[in-house]
């Protein structure tokens, strides 16, 4: 599917630069032809022009010589007196004439090669000179006057009139060569009272006066053309074969152009592959320089017309005609598409960039996602606070600790009024670090959440910062209250018995310092009774263990029911217990005491099956009683008293009471 697609993006940009390159050479190149074409008009102009002079100066100038030969004294004198003479008689004067008019046309001959065949013809018809024969006939030779149509027009013309025949081909000549096309060329001979005397008959060879057309022709790719009004090509050589060649007739063999010729005057008229300068000549009436005053020609043959062809330019041709023009064209062409091409490669690279960096920013955007949300959901929380101390970020997880919504506290709030005003001087402290020189700081405080409960924690921040100095801190909030929930339940069981749940040794200790310095404070008594079960070693080998940590229970409730909330009483190890009385006096201890060895004593532990057959197993404690003394810092001394009371009792027979005193 790529593929294809990058295919027709590549037809097109071979397609596109090549119209692009071809719609902005167009008018450039349109224009030029058109100067092109412009100029070859006045060219053909130009020359059409040129030839038609020279042709019509050819033609005058045979025209003005037959006329000055025509009106020739000698000529008129030889005719005026051999047509008076009849038979002609040959006397001195006429042999005279006949000398001088052999003269004449001797040196005619010599001068006018243009005429291939000069006669005189008198009024009867005959034929007093002809040089295409002897010179001069020794008998005139009498012509078929209808054979002749010259002879007979020039009969009808007057003084200064002339017959013009239309081109016609000549006679074979001696050597073999074909004829060439001729024009006869007629003029009437009068006498000094105007009478007719005959008639100059000329035969112009009619290459000598278009010589300089067929030179044209000779020109590259010009061709000129040259037809009577019939159609038929009056040039004696043609060069375009059958089409021009003399007597063909250019209509049927040509008809396109002669159908441009035909109608038009003059101009140069522009054809599909050609530029047609036309003239036409009416040799009837077009003789102005001649000297002529009425000319006679075949009237189905006038006028003629003179046509120059010449190939119109074309693009190709101008190309053709300058090869690095046509080279500059092909290399601009070449380097467009080559343009396009390496665009669409380029573009097509691009796209494949472009598409692999979407993907990756896709999953860039994914991976954003998820760390969004790991940030938004982490177990612990996350804040960033500006240097004020504002709260410009937090995730949701410590939102959630403290029960605000994010548009409640970001921007709005400053962290340390969540902070409690217990544990605030050490944020204060950690926050002051992180905008420090530390760049870093972490404390342990509580968080006072929106319902008024507190949530230990740790932070732990640190300070982003760059050229521009602080920017914002970074900071990590983990919540402590499990931890704390731990610490304290670890402290409970180190102060605890585990067995009866009573306070231990360390607990009484803790208490004893602060009962201690109460006591002090308020000179209040504080009493110590020494507990110790009797024969509980007894009950233990008679009944075992079990029984005997029944026992033990069973003394710490019976005790713990007998003594007040703030008495305080531990096990301090085995079947060994302490009670602290605070502000109690000996008596009240000793009474203490004793109800508490009563309760003792009346209260048998249930032991259901362990223990013998009522089910039920009695017991004992000995108890000794002291104050502890005023300035005693521990209980140790007390307790030693206490102890000593204790072993007064056993000594005096168990479940007693006695007073040590201090
Ligand atoms: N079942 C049980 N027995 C304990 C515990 N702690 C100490 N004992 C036992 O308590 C007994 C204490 O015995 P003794 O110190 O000889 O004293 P006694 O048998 O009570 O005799 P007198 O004190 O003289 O009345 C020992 O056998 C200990 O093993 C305990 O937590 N559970």
């Amino acid at each position: 599917m790529i593929v294809k697609a990058l295919w027709a993006r590549l037809g097109m940009a071979t397609l596109l630069p090549v119209t692009l390159v071809t719609m902005t050479l167009t008018p450039i190149f349109t224009s030029h032809l058109d100067n092109q074409i412009d100029s070859k008009r006045l060219a053909t102009e130009a020359i059409l022009t040129s030839e038609y002079d020279k042709l019509l100066q050819g033609m005058n100038e045979s025209f003005n010589q037959i006329l000055a030969i025509s009106e020739y004294p000698m000529l008129r004198r030889f005719l005026e007196s051999q047509v008076a003479s009849q038979p002609p008689e040959r006397d001195t004067e006429t042999q005279q004439d006949w000398r001088q008019l052999e003269s004449l046309f001797e040196t005619l001959l010599t001068h006018f090669g243009r005429y291939t065949r000069m006669a005189v013809i008198d009024s009867h018809g005959q034929e007093w000179v002809n040089t295409t024969q002897a010179l001069l006939l020794p008998r005139p030779r009498v012509i078929d006057h209808d054979a002749n149509p010259a002879f007979q027009r020039a009969m009808a013309l007057k003084p200064r009139d002339l017959y013009i025949s239309s081109p016609r081909l000549g006679a074979t000549r001696e050597d073999g060569s074909p004829a060439r096309p001729v024009i006869d060329i007629a003029a009437p001979i009068f006498d000094h009272q105007g009478e007719r005397l005959g008639v100059l008959l000329f035969t112009l060879d009619w290459s000598r006066i278009t010589a300089s057309l067929s030179r044209v022709s000779l020109e590259e790719g010009a061709r000129v053309l040259m037809v009577d009004a019939q159609g038929r090509s009056l040039l004696p050589e043609g060069d375009g074969g059958v089409k021009d060649r003399f007597g063909h007739s250019l209509a049927s063999e040509w008809p396109a152009i002669w159908a441009t010729m035909a109608p038009n005057q003059q101009g140069v008229i522009t054809l599909e592959e050609h530029l047609l300068g036309l003239r036409t000549h009416d040799i009837r009436t077009h003789h102005y320089r001649s000297q002529a005053v009425t000319i006679v020609s075949d009237a189905e043959t006038q006028p003629w017309h003179l046509g120059i062809l010449t190939p119109r330019p074309s693009l190709m041709s101008q190309l053709i005609k300058t090869p690095t023009q046509l080279l500059a064209i092909v290399l601009v062409y070449l380097l467009s598409v080559a343009f396009g091409i390496f665009w669409v490669l380029n573009e097509h690279r691009l796209r494949g960039l472009r598409q692999r960096a979407l993907a990756f920013s896709r999953k860039a955007y994914q991976y954003a996602g998820e760390v969004q949300d790991l940030y938004e959901h982490a177990p612990c929380g996350y804040h960033s606070l500006d240097s004020d101390g504002r709260v410009i970020k937090i995730n949701l997880t410590e939102l959630d600790w403290l029960g605000y919504r994010g548009d409640e506290v970001i921007g709005k709030r400053y962290y340390r009024d969540f902070v409690t005003a217990e544990t605030r001087a050490a944020f204060d402290a950690a926050f002051h670090q992180v905008l420090g020189q530390g760049k870093e700081g972490s404390a342990e405080c509580e968080l006072l959440r929106r319902d008024g409960s507190h949530l230990p924690v740790a932070i732990k921040a640190t300070a982003h910062v760059t050229e521009d100095g602080f920017q914002y801190s970074r900071a990590m909030v983990f919540d402590l209250s499990e931890r704390k929930n731990l610490e304290m339940r670890l402290e409970r069981q180190a102060l605890t018995d585990p067995l009866t749940g009573l306070g231990n040794r360390r607990y009484l200790e803790n208490q004893a310092a602060m009962e201690i310095a109460r006591a002090e404070r308020n000179g209040a008594p504080l009493a110590l009774i020494a507990i110790d079960l009797d024969h509980f070693k007894r009950i233990n080998d008679a009944h075992g263990h079990d029984v005997g940590d029944l026992v033990l229970q069973s003394f710490a409730n019976t005790a713990q029911q007998q003594l007040r909330a703030g008495d305080v009483l531990c096990r301090m190890g085995g079947e060994e217990f302490v009670v602290l009385l605070p502000d109690t006096s000996r008596d009240q201890a000793l009474l203490i005491a004793q109800r508490l060895r009563e309760a003792i004593a009346a209260t048998p532990v249930e032991v259901g099956h362990l223990a013998p057959e009522s089910g039920t197993l009695a017991y004992s404690a000995s108890l000794g009683v002291t104050l502890v003394s005023a300035g005693e810092k521990t209980l140790r001394p007390a307790i030693k008293r206490a102890d000593q009371g204790l072993y007064a009792a056993k000594e005096a027979g168990r479940n007693r009471v006695e007073w040590e005193e201090a």
